[in-house]
């Protein structure tokens, strides 16, 4: 494992940032951080996470790393935006009337910024607060249809899952479609469930898991899925393992309990280190790097910069298919881990070289 450094700057450097601006605003307790990755390919779009952190420095180094994922997502995606993200200290015990006036002064915060910052929903905030942002600046996406947003993204985020479990059984199986292909999903929220109900309209056989109950009965038999523990998931004997659930799903443990020739889901930091990239790759199997296969609902919010169309936002998603194509095809040809070849896809757009 890469060590971090420990001082900012220079974890800021290791990660080719970029700028951070702070905010602080003592009556409404408001303590902010917008980090702005690269903004080589346009303004940086990213979500604002609302959330407790123990101090400035681990609200800081989760902004730089959130930022500069931002800018892979995008310029994989081909979209002309840079990567940036908001973080904001949720302070403890929040009184519900304090919450709004702090989204306010946040708002003026990132309409200072001059619309190098895009912002949009992320852990901890909610549309309302989005839109309670967009009555201080128009550099705020995500708010609800009625406020001219593009509202919930993960319906799209699951349509470009599909785009590229489509691709990798393609490349890997042969297969032109998912009839009778066994995928097995972990995780059935936003997007898991909608990726199901997709798949399963394709004629693909589920296996599914989930610590909720009741999501997996109602697959079970609307779906036809089989129920399986969700320690046991990442094991079965299948084409493809979707984790749709939390980061970390391909660590030493599960790797090599792993029967699946594919690993295609919509988790951030499948990934548990880089080096689990590579040992996917020496084992055979496929895997669809994550932050470019759930792409989707960075682009269904990036549409609603320009003027936020539906099918726009489908056509564009499904272009994950291409995207994920190229992928496998340049892992193939120069023998290397899918991980590895999307960051040098990206690093030699922004940085015109490959940096690992
Ligand atoms: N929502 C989006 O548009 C979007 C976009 C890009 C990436 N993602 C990523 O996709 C993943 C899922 O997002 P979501 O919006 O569906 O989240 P969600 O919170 O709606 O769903 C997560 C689901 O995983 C389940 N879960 C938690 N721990 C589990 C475990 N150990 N085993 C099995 N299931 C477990 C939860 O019960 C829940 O049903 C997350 O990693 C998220 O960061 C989501």
């Amino acid at each position: 494992m890469r060590r971090t450094p420990v001082d900012l700057f220079d974890y800021a450097n290791s990660l080719n940032f970029g700028e951070v601006h702070f905010k602080t605003d003592a009556a409404t307790g408001l303590q902010a951080i917008v980090a702005l990755h690269n903004l080589s390919q346009g303004p940086a779009i990213g979500g604002c996470r609302f959330i407790e952190y123990p101090s400035t420095a681990e609200a800081t180094r989760d902004a730089l790393r959130l930022a500069r994922g931002m800018t892979y997502k995008a310029a994989i995606s081909g979209l002309p935006h840079g990567g940036g993200k908001a973080v904001i200290m949720r302070p403890a015990n929040l009184p519900p009337e304090k919450r709004k006036r702090l989204f306010e002064v946040f708002g003026e915060f990132v309409d200072s910024l001059g619309g190098r910052y895009i912002t949009a929903k992320d852990s901890g905030t909610t549309v309302e607060d989005i839109n309670t942002i967009r009555r201080h600046t128009p550099h705020a996406l995500g708010a609800s249809p009625e406020q001219g947003g593009s509202g919930n993204p993960s319906p799209v985020t699951a349509f470009g899952v599909r785009r590229g479990i489509e691709a990798a059984a393609r490349f890997k199986l042969g297969r032109e479609s998912l009839e009778g292909v066994h995928i097995a999903i972990q995780g059935l929220g936003a997007v898991g469930s909608a990726l199901a109900y997709d798949l399963h309209q394709l004629g693909a056989r589920l296996s599914v898991a989930d610590i909720n109950p009741e999501t997996v009965t109602r697959c079970v038999r609307e779906l036809d899925a089989t129920a399986l523990d969700v320690d046991q998931i990442h094991a079965i004997d299948c084409d493809i393992y979707a984790p749709c659930a939390l980061g970390g799903a391909i660590n030493d443990t599960t790797l090599p309990q792993l029967r699946c020739q594919i690993v295609a889901g919509a988790a951030n930091n499948q990934l548990l280190e880089d080096r689990h990239g590579l040992e996917l790759h020496n084992r055979g199997i496929l895997y669809a790097p994550d932050y470019a296969i759930n792409a989707g609902g960075l682009i269904n919010v990036a549409l609603e910069y320009v003027g936020y169309d539906r099918e726009r936002a489908l056509a564009k998603t499904s272009e994950i298919y291409e995207t994920m194509l190229a992928i496998f095809d340049r892992a193939s040809s120069e023998n290397l881990p899918t991980d590895v070849v999307a960051d040098r896809i990206v690093e030699e757009k922004i940085f015109g070289q490959a940096l690992r």
